[in-house]
């Protein structure tokens, strides 16, 4: 480790972030009643432009009148390159209750995307007194956004999440597809007239997680369109688990399930972890630092990796 201590994340389950547009309202209370960690009603994407200030309306108040729970309740704003953004801010902040909790702002290309954000939330909020301060989330869905990723993760103490938009994050790239997240049919490797599928959005990825880890933030897997495929969306998600990342979207109701499944340490798994540190345990008493646990080395490395499993396991327990 560095001199500088890699800082922890916000110690809350981020499994499943749950999205609807604000548009359709006769949807939030079977949100509300979903087993998801975060709730995002969305203003941006997902609404047309004439749409935009009846749902802006909407959200405000569905964020009082409908029980959210335990839910981490999220709005996306519009981008800071659209007209609509300042007023998703001013509105949300100067009428919604105290139930928000944090605003995703899409599109981030640079940490003053994120300045300009906290600047006009944290002006309302100390003109306005609200007891509560809205975190941020962001979605790294461009090519500039991902050249920048490292600055946009350090950019607020407000920070609280990064995903990745694979639907925005291809088009910006001008990657040959329309499909959002999963395989890619033309991304293969050829081996002796064998095709081997490999993972466009591998780089990504990682290269999110280390500025998440980098900075105390939530790394997460953002949408996968095909809602009809559960092994495709499980593939997915695996991938952006073993890399990482605590959670991953559901664009439909369907997904819930499959997120909290991939993200929710199995119970072997947590069993494994903890015997582990119970063999590093005893090899510290005997004076080792490295031992043997089922035919292989575990040393002290060993330990912080299984205690990141014992930790997420015991942060969802305690949710
Ligand atoms: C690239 C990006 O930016 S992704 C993020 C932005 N996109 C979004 O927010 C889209 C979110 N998803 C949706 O709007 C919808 O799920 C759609 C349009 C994909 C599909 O909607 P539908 O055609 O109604 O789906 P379907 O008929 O399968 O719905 C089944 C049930 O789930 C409900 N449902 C659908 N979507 C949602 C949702 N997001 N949350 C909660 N419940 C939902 C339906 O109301 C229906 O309920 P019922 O059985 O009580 O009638
Ligand atoms: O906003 C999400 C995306 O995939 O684009
Ligand atoms: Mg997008």
């Amino acid at each position: 480790m560095s001199f500088r201590i890699q800082s922890a994340p916000p110690a809350r389950p981020n499994r499943c972030q749950l999205f609807g547009p604000g548009s359709r309202p006769a949807i939030f209370e079977k949100m509300a009643r979903s087993d998801v960690d975060v709730i995002n009603l969305d203003l941006e994407d997902s609404v047309s432009p004439d749409d935009k200030p009846k749902a802006r309306a909407t959200i405000i108040e569905a964020i009082g009148d409908v029980d959210w729970g335990r839910k981490h309740l999220s709005v996306r704003i519009n981008g800071l390159d659209t007209p609509y953004w300042y007023r998703d801010v001013v509105d949300l902040l100067e009428q919604a209750s105290d139930r928000l909790d944090q605003i995703m702002i899409p599109k981030v290309g640079c940490a003053e995307d994120i300045y300009a954000v906290d600047a006009l939330v944290t002006a309302i909020e100390r003109a306005t007194g609200r007891s509560k301060r809205i975190a941020f989330e962001v979605i790294i869905e461009s090519a500039a956004g991902i050249a920048n990723v490292d600055a946009i993760a350090a950019a607020s103490p407000r920070l609280q999440a990064m995903s990745l938009g694979a639907a925005d994050f291809a088009a910006s790239m001008g990657m040959q597809t329309t499909g959002i997240g999963g395989t890619q049919e033309n991304y293969y490797m050829l081996r002796n007239g064998v095709q081997h599928w490999s993972d466009p959005w591998h780089w990504a990825q990682t290269a999110i997680v280390a500025a998440c880890r980098s900075h105390g933030v939530l790394p997460v897997d953002g949408p996968f369109g095909d809602f009809s495929d559960d092994d495709g969306f499980r593939a997915q998600a695996r991938r952006s688990a073993t890399l990482g990342m605590v959670g991953k979207w559901a664009i439909h109701p369907k997904q819930v399930a499959l997120a909290n499944e991939v993200f929710t340490p199995s119970e072997a798994a947590v069993s494994e972890a903890r015997e582990i540190l119970a063999a590093m345990e005893q090899a510290r008493a005997e004076g080792a630092g490295a031992t043997v646990y089922k035919g292989r080395l575990v040393d002290i490395a060993s330990i912080k990796q299984a205690e990141v499993i014992v930790a997420q396991s015991e942060l969802i327990g305690a949710a």
